[in-house]
């Protein structure tokens, strides 16, 4: 089994005068599914491009096992590209089995990984078609198996899951994950934070080439704004008013949704409330992957915030 982290390490890039990424930094374990998220333009296909290789950073490393990436590590990377690089009249077979050969696989090994790679992504039955016959969400899964078919150690996949379908990305999911289980790094970018929410171990917010935010969602979720739903269906309007720290969001039909500023005390609430009627609901709500995105993104920048 392979026990090696992929670490990215204060990598920076300008493109002429567009800082890309500025001290970028994270690291994906082996054995997890990373997810790589961040508004348009934040960095993330120029980070996965860096760590490809196609692509040079100004300054920063990349290391692979604790060393520094080489040409010959990067050869062990399955890399799903943003842009998608079939060629559109080759068949789906011949195709997998070329880019198998390329990295080294003698054709017969090739072709039978070509083989079980297309039915493990449910393309075997398109293996004789030429890729541009294909639907666009049955090349990219293609684009997959392209990624997947030469038994990479590391996995780099820029939105892997964008334009599927329901089952195929829940094919893709499984595959991932079977990927990482077998103790592979995975990263991946995407804008679908359900779905990254659900299926990753730990994600990256990104924000203006810089990372912002990192770790499992859990523990992300946690240091949100915390939010109270209260359902206090005889208090009147204003019941929470000047409670220290709390603002209130939503009022309807008896319940109450509040904000807590950090170290809120949230049994005064509760005392407050109790104080209006009976309390029928009283819980505390965790922001989602999405609203946390949406604070993250929005924030003024510590630049911004200082001037
Ligand atoms: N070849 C290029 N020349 C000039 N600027 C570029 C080039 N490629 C990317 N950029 C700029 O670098 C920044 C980062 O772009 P990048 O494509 O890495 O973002 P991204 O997070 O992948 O975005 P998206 O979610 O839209 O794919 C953006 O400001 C982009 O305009």
């Amino acid at each position: 089994m392979v026990d090696a982290r992929l670490e990215i390490d204060a990598v920076s890039k300008r493109y002429g005068d567009v800082v890309a990424l500025q001290d970028m930094t994270f690291d994906v374990r082996a054995g997890e599914l990373f997810g790589f998220v961040g508004s348009n333009g934040a960095g993330k296909t120029t980070t996965m491009r860096i760590v490809l290789g196609v692509l040079a950073a100004d300054s920063g490393q990349v290391r692979w096992d604790s060393e520094p990436i080489t040409a010959d590590t990067r050869r062990r990377i399955g890399y799903m590209p943003e842009e998608r690089g079939l060629y559109p009249k080759m068949k789906v077979g011949e195709q997998l089995t070329y880019l198998a050969e390329l990295h080294g696989m003698p054709r017969a090994v090739a072709r039978a990984a070509a083989l079980q790679w297309a039915e493990q992504l449910g393309i075997a039955g398109r293996f004789g078609d030429e890729v541009q016959k294909l639907s666009l969400g049955n090349q990219q899964r293609v684009q997959l198996a392209a990624a997947l078919v030469h038994d990479p150690r590391i996995l780099v996949l820029d939105e892997p899951f964008s334009g599927l379908d329901p089952v195929a990305v829940d094919v893709m999911s499984e595959v991932l994950r079977r990927k990482a289980e077998q103790g592979i790094p995975v990263v991946f970018s995407s804008h679908q934070l359900d779905l990254v929410e659900r299926l990753c171990d730990r994600v990256g917010i990104v924000r203006s080439g810089q990372m912002v935010a990192c770790g499992p969602v859990d523990e992300l979720r946690d240091t949100g704004t915390a939010r109270l739903s209260v359902l206090a269906p005889d208090a009147p309007a204003g019941w929470a008013d000047g409670l220290p720290g709390v603002t209130v969001v939503e009022a309807r039909r008896g319940r109450t949704t509040l904000s807590l500023a950090t170290g809120a005390d949230d049994q005064a609430v509760l005392a407050a409330a109790l104080a209006t009627g009976p309390v029928h609901e009283f819980a505390r709500q965790r922001p989602s992957l999405t609203e946390l995105f949406r604070n993250v993104v929005s924030a003024p920048t510590a630049e911004e915030a200082a001037s």
